[in-house]
């Protein structure tokens, strides 16, 4: 319990079960989920002061209406305390009392300055492919290749080394010098090895759809190398029997920092790579290869075109028919585990292919590692929101002229009607790539409300595209039901291979002490001997004190989390990939598309919120093949911590039906309306990213009932310099307009953007660069703020109480199916640490691969459609009673049956933010009581009080 809460005078100390520890929950600003640092934003910004404003709203008023300052729940504040200003609260079913006042006004400081819409980046390449006529020419940018090499960090290296050529005594790339093709040894500190090339079961005839085989009892072996790779498994078995000691403390690490600064860039910089006996890049005999895979995509031309472009001698599984698939034209599914190589199914496509091939992927860093692994035959850039306007020119002029083969975009790009227009001006996209697919189903850990951009429909639409290639790692059968429809993919162009790969032996123990189990594991052996280590941890403070411990006691460790500003990530990032970090200490931001090929471990300190979530991270390791280590901690709090997490974006049907109604609160055709983001969030008690999936669902579902545009700061505040406002609208009927729909405070002209955008008749990117070029020439300065979602209306909805009662109904499943998944993954790996404990599935001590292999395997055969059990209780004496105290010591604020569960569970949520009520000693008390027996258990109290109310 927060001190300050101990000192409450009011009725809330009095409570029906003593407080449950003397410290308040750990702060939830500690997490990296994406709902955790959308609160950490929150109570970042109700520290300060802030603005309610609508967008429709009069010219200022954006600064102007504040929320009324917060009465703290327990305490009454000091004069000095500088509390959150009280937001207003939504007009809530279970009111207790109204605040007296809740209109008091005060200004926004907040300023957002704003970028000008359509940004791009830059993108060089040494060498140009024209992709029409094949020619190779050297740019001005072309550098000798070993020079490159250097420049680029080790991951780039080793990432393009065939590893054939990995023979030397320190492991550096001797082009030429093969080495024998035996999995011998794990990714061990100074094993001066050569890693085997990697090589995975062979697809083995069984057409377009082969079934997941995980369970290793029923692996078939085609070849020697993998009889040989299963049963090193074994062995190692038995090395561990006699080495596996966690007590050995003496093993220390050496491993030194260096702060030199590295260099990660936008452009397709090719490392002399992919080496087959040093075989030297030949722009001749791959055009050569090209036109002879065009007119016959024979195996062999293609495994021609993989050596001379990549420098491998063969495709690894599932690679091959995915691009035979690709090439005859059929949309194709394609689900191969991380690692497995699928950037190569759709690198190769792009060469043989006409047009250009556009890849959908969510991240931008993402994007930039791709864009780093295209190989030197391959032009490649991307555009982001981040871009200059000349760098925008540049990419859109290299896929003009045919010099630039693959485009890498966000799914929020396809709401941009520039980018739309390019291709309506005549640029074939021969093949479009999905990639991370699974964001498009809301089935999915990783549910991305932007991906519903991606229908097939709506891409024939407005690109004209006719093939498609969706790419995972990750997919329950019903989340691949679900993108399959979405992209129109028939049921046959399925290539669907084992989810683990068989280099990784998974572990799980049960631990009360996490970071001691943990020092000790990354100090026995096998660990011990591991150079490069992920350790992943669910909360950004947890990674800062673990990578603190480990620093303290030898183990060379950075922690990395998105908190940390990203010239920092980059540095961490490639001071791991060349070996500077023995280990980094992450949150799930580390590692989506990370290719450090000699990752030798991935510890999971904390457990992951799905066995998707699981595999992706621990598919970071043992990436050359080489036997790597997955150890996972297990513990009952975090499990409850992220159950009660899970709840955050909840959210019930009086608010949407709330939220519903401002957003057509007018319908205007062709006016662009606007929705400020911060103050809409508090209004209805819903995190952003709810918001966002609501108004992407109105445009997407069943019916468009609104068009989304581009979101946009809509405050502008304006100064005027060289000449004055009056003889500047003289001359510029846009001044003129500005002045007249501006209000004037203390010599600045305040503006709404969308009401002046509205009034002349222009977008809003006009009026953006109009502002820019005004103030390029001196004349004006301007400030822009409050960040809004814009949208045009299409349809107006008949009912809106029906379409509430569907939305919250299609929001609370893909919330269970989210907690559905949490509950998946713990049941999967307590029933390995039990089962292991009895021994009946094969497993031995510490390695329980059999048995997780075999849950991982059930599950995404079967998906989650099965009653798991889970550690929640489903009643508690003291609830209702506490729950009515609660009440009682908070009457002056007003709550929903979901709000004092969330205080109960100790989440926080726009409306009432930990930063306020977390000072309950409430706060976080029952986060092992299941949260809907809370929630009624809540609602049965707040009718009670609703009856008070009304008798009183
Ligand atoms: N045929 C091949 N032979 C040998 N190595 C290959 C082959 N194809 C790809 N690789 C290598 O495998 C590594 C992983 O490839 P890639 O990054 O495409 O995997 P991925 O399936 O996209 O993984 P993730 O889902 O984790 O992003 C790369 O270093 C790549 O060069």
């Amino acid at each position: 319990m927060n001190s300050d809460s101990d000192s409450d005078s009011d009725a809330s100390h009095i409570s029906a079960t003593p407080p449950r520890d003397s410290n308040p929950p750990p702060p939830p600003s500690s997490s990296v989920t994406p709902f955790t640092s959308a609160f950490n934003a929150k109570c970042k910004f109700s520290k300060a002061t802030s603005s309610l404003a609508r967008t429709r709203s009069k010219p200022g008023k954006h600064s102007s209406r504040v929320a009324k300052p917060s009465p703290p729940p327990d305490t009454k504040p000091s004069e000095e305390e500088s509390l959150p200003d009280w937001t207003p609260l939504p007009t809530l079913p279970y009111q207790i009392r109204r605040a007296s006042d809740q209109s008091r006004g005060v200004s926004s400081s907040e300023s957002i300055e704003m970028l000008p819409a359509g940004f791009f980046s830059k993108s060089s390449s040494f060498l140009k492919f024209r992709g029409s006529c094949l020619n190779f020419e050297t740019s001005e940018d072309n550098r000798p290749l070993s020079e490159l090499s250097q420049q680029n960090n080790v991951e780039t290296e080793v990432a393009g080394c065939s590893m054939a050529d990995w023979g030397s005594k320190d492991n550096s790339f001797i082009p030429g010098n093969p080495v024998k093709l035996v999995r011998k040894y794990p990714n061990l500190i100074g094993a001066h090895v050569p890693a085997p090339p990697v090589k995975v079961r062979k697809c083995g005839g069984e057409g377009n759809f082969v079934k997941l085989n995980l369970n290793g009892r029923k692996r078939k072996f085609t070849k020697k190398f993998n009889r040989r790779k299963y049963g090193e498994r074994s062995s190692y078995r038995s090395h561990r029997r006699t080495k596996m000691n966690l007590n050995n403390e003496d093993c220390h690490e050496t491993a030194s920092f260096c702060d030199e600064d590295g260099l990660v860039t936008e452009t397709t910089q090719h490392p002399q790579k992919q080496g087959n006996g040093g075989a030297k890049f030949d722009p001749v005999s791959i055009e050569e290869t090209l036109s002879n895979v065009r007119n016959d995509p024979s195996d062999d031309n293609l495994v021609q075109l993989l050596k001379l472009a990549y420098g491998y001698d063969s495709f690894q599984e599932g690679q091959l028919e995915t691009i035979k698939m690709v090439l005859a034209g059929k949309s194709t599914m394609v689900v191969l585990p991380t690692g497995a190589g699928k950037s190569i199914c759709y690198q190769i496509s792009a060469m043989v292919l006409p047009g250009i091939t556009v890849v959908v992927s969510p991240l931008v860093a993402l994007m930039i590692d791709q864009i780093k692994q295209l190989p030197p035959v391959i032009q490649g850039g991307l555009l982001c929101s981040s871009q200059r306007p000349d760098e925008v020119s540049e990419i859109v002029r290299l896929l003009i002229q045919g010099s630039m083969k693959v485009l890498f975009v966000s799914p929020e790009r396809f709401q941009n009607p520039d980018f739309l227009s390019m291709f309506s001006s005549g640029l074939v996209v021969s093949l479009l790539v999905v990639d991370e697919a699974h964001c498009i189903s809301e089935w999915s850990h990783n549910f991305r409300p932007s991906y519903m951009r991606l229908r097939a429909s709506l891409l024939r639409a407005q690109l004209n595209i006719n093939c498609i290639l969706a790419m995972t790692a990750t997919a329950t059968t019903s989340t691949m039901q679900a993108i399959m429809t979405s992209l129109e993919i028939p049921s046959d162009n399925l290539v669907l291979k084992t989810t683990v790969r068989t280099n990784l032996q998974l572990s799980v123990s049960m631990s009360t002490n996490r970071v001691k189990d943990l020092l000790k594991l990354i100090k026995s052996s096998p660990i011990a001997e591991v150079r490069s280590i992920i350790i992943y941890c669910k909360f950004q403070l947890e990674t800062d004190s673990v990578s603190r411990y480990l620093c303290d006691n030898g183990i060379s460790a950075k922690s990395y989390h998105s908190g940390l500003p990203a010239k920092d990530r980059k540095h961490i990032q490639e001071n791991f990939c060349s070996n500077k970090i023995r280990a980094v200490v992450a949150t799930v931001a580390f590692g989506m598309g990370l290719n450090k090929r000699d990752v030798g471990a991935v510890i999971h300190y904390s457990m992951p919120e799905s066995l998707e979530e699981y595999i992706q991270e621990i598919g970071r390791a043992g990436r050359d093949g080489r036997l790597s280590y997955c150890h996972l901690f297990l513990d009952n709090d975090t499990y409850f911590k992220l159950r009660s997490l899970m709840h955050s974006d909840g959210v019930d049907e009086y608010n949407i039906n709330k939220f519903i109604s401002e957003v057509f609160s007018e319908n205007k055709c062709g006016k662009v309306y606007s929705m400020v983001k911060d103050p809409a969030s508090r209004k209805f008690d819903m995190k952003e990213e709810v918001m966002i999936t609501i108004l992407t669902y109105l445009e997407l579902g069943e019916m468009q009932y609104l068009r989304l545009l581009p979101q946009l700061n809509v405050t502008c505040i304006l100064n005027f310099h060289k000449t004055s406002p009056a003889m500047l609208a003289d001359k510029d009927i846009i001044v003129a307009e500005i002045l007249k729909k501006s209000e004037t405070k203390q010599g600045q002209h305040v503006f709404d953007m969308l009401t002046v955008v509205n009034s002349i008749g222009i977008s809003a990117t006009s009026l953006s660069n109009h502002l820019q070029n005004l103030k390029l020439k001196g004349e004006i300065t301007y400030e822009m703020k409050d960040l809004a979602y814009c949208y045009t209306i299409l349809k107006y909805p008949e009912d809106f109480c029906s379409m509430s009662a569907h939305l919250r109904k299609w929001l609370s499943e893909i919330q269970t199916s989210k907690v559905r998944k949490l509950d998946a993954m713990f049941d999967a790996v307590t029933s390995a640490v039990n089962l292991c404990e009895k021994k009946t599935q094969g497993c031995f001590n510490y390695e329980q691969t059999p048995c997780l292999e075999g849950k991982i395997c059930s599950y995404f055969q079967e998906g989650d459609n099965y009653d798991i059990p889970n550690k929640m209780n489903q009643s508690s004496p003291f609830l209702r009673a506490d729950i009515k105290v609660f009440l009682q010591s908070n009457s002056q604020a007003k709550f929903t049956p979901r709000a004092v569960a969330r205080i109960m569970h100790g989440i926080s949520s726009p409306a009432y933010p930990s930063t306020i009520w977390s000072r309950t000693h409430f706060w976080g008390r029952y986060t092992q009581v299941d949260f809907s027996v809370i929630m009624e258990a809540a609602t049965l109290e707040l009718l009670n009080f609703v009856g008070k109310d009304v008798t009183s």
